[in-house]
């Protein structure tokens, strides 16, 4: 049951991404097994820390999950969404990316993937997930989500 009391229920802050090749193709990666979620394909980032700006929260995650260095400022607010449950109310804030230094690659997460936003949706992925998707291929066609490069 989801706790009526707003001062007992935290905001649990999330930042991910969503990046995006030159085949407008999206970085997805498959969440640990043991974690929560493991097993379901998510955007990489994580938690903003106490006082992080949620931009340079997200640049560390993409650097520690998968190796690439993003530049804050190369990152672009695209939409969010909440999921609300007893003990917390998930905030998953996702930006979208096209520029970016090396190559991901796994380093925490079980497997990755690059996937067109059609494919996206033959995903298990997290509930909080599944709006960001619609977003995302709403973005995508006509391409909207871009930095001039593409
Ligand atoms: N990164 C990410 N997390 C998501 C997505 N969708 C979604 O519900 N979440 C949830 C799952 C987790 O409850 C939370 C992220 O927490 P996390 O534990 O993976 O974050 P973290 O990397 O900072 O944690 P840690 O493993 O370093 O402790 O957000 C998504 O697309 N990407």
């Amino acid at each position: 049951m989801i706790n009526a009391n707003p001062t007992e229920t935290p905001i649990f802050l999330v930042v991910a991404a969503a990046l995006i090749d030159r085949d407008q193709r999206i970085f997805v990666q498959q969440r640990a097994t043991g974690k929560q979620h493991g097993g379901l394909w998510e955007f990489p980032g994580g938690k903003v820390e106490p006082g992080e700006a949620p931009e340079v929260a997200l640049a560390r995650e993409l650097d520690e999950e998968l190796g690439i260095n993003v530049a804050p400022s190369a990152l672009r607010p695209l939409s969010f969404a909440t999921v609300s449950s007893a003990d917390r109310h998930l905030l998953l804030l996702l930006y979208c990316a096209r520029e970016w230094t090396g190559s991901p690659r796994a380093i925490s997460a079980a497997s990755t993937r690059w996937v067109h936003v059609e494919s996206l949706r033959q995903l298990a992925m997290p509930p909080a997930d599944l709006p960001l998707v619609d977003v995302l291929a709403q973005e995508l066609s006509p391409i909207r989500c871009s930095s001039g490069n593409a």
